[in-house]
């Protein structure tokens, strides 16, 4: 699918919402983005501040804010959901397990019923619970909905290893799974640098490559957490990992990223969301790759899959409380 007008919706312009649109703006992904928030002034000051930043910029992007009228995202192509409240993980991601998945059942509903047939990346957390809910509540087929998942993780694990070896992040291939929250996994036996596994290079140079994986693993399950406890928020890597996945899908790009999809046998799972690295183009998540792990890794990624399908429990447990 070709876009000649590549319109985006955002949902919660807290932290995250701003810093997705700001990235989009500035790569020039987006012609229209619209921006949403139950606090409609908040969503119309989000909406100033980056049509001013388009002033300096090559490409013009109109910034639209539709607060409550969750109709007009019908219009958009993808839909970024970034709406919660970010003060309840202040100990852990499940501390907006209800809230996050109540707030998105009082808006998808209503964009799906408006006759939306793009795409959603959710950010909200618990991110694969949410996404799930998502998809669900969309009516679209599975392959439209996807979560930024470890995505950032992901992000984290390449920034220590790119700490420690003194090379580039883009030269690191390496990927959290499962996940993006305590349980996750990184996948120390796959990561490669040059082509060559990391293991390879450890025993061939050591000083640089002989570091342990438990230590950036710690780096890409908690480096949320380094930022979080500091400035209680992150927001510029999510903003751009949401954003990057929007890019995929209007440009068609066949990206391998990893992200939070809809898993159909892969590691012997199916039917729930959980992160593994996946390619991401025109028809969103167009195809899902299963790594090869290590028994261990193994053993905690399927670990981290029903954890997130007993959360997912948990909040059908509560909706049908509250109905
Ligand atoms: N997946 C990730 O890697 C990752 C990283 C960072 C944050 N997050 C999650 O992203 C979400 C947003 O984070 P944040 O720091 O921007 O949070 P925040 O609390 O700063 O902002 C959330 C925004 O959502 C809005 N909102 C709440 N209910 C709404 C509704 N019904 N409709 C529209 N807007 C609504 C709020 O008014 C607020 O502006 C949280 O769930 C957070 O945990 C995920």
């Amino acid at each position: 699918m070709t876009y000649d007008v590549v319109k985006i919706g955002i949902v919660g312009m807290g932290h995250v919402g701003p810093h997705a649109a700001s990235a989009l703006i500035n790569w020039g992904v987006a012609d229209v983005i619209y921006v949403s928030d139950i606090d409609e002034k908040k969503a119309q000051a989000e909406q100033l501040d980056l049509m001013d930043s388009t002033a300096f910029l090559p490409r013009p992007t109109r910034v639209i804010s539709v607060g409550a009228d969750y109709e007009v995202l019908a219009r958009a192509d993808v839909i970024i959901n970034a709406a919660g409240d970010i003060t309840k993980v202040a100990t852990n991601r499940d501390g907006e397990l209800y809230g996050t998945t109540d707030i998105a059942r009082t808006f998808v509903g209503r964009i799906a019923a408006a006759g939306f047939e793009g795409f959603w990346i959710n950010v909200s957390n618990p991110c694969d619970v949410v996404t799930r809910l998502v998809h669900e509540l969309s009516g679209l087929p599975s392959n439209h909905v996807l979560g930024t998942g470890t995505s950032l993780d992901s992000a984290r694990l390449r920034r220590a290893i790119s700490q420690r070896t003194g090379l580039s992040i883009q030269s690191i291939d390496a990927y959290m799974l499962g996940e993006h929250g305590a349980s996750e996994v990184a996948a120390f036996s796959q990561v490669s640098i040059a082509g060559k596994p990391l293991a390879e290079l450890a025993v061939e140079r050591p000083g640089r490559f002989g570091f342990s994986g438990d230590d950036v693993e710690r780096d890409g399950l908690n480096g949320g957490y380094d930022i979080y406890n500091t400035k209680h928020c992150t927001e510029y890597g999510i903003g751009a990992a949401a954003a990057r996945l929007a890019a995929a899908i209007v440009r068609g790009e066949r990206t391998v990223l990893p992200a939070s999809v809809y898993l159909c046998g892969q590691y012997g799972q199916s039917g729930f969301y959980i992160s593994t690295p996946a390619v991401i183009g025109a028809d969103g998540v167009e195809d899902i790759y299963e790594l090869r792990l290590t028994d261990t890794e193994r053993e905690r990624f399927l670990a981290s899959c029903d954890k997130v399908k007993h959360n997912y429990e948990l909040v059908r447990d509560h909706a049908a409380r509250a109905s």
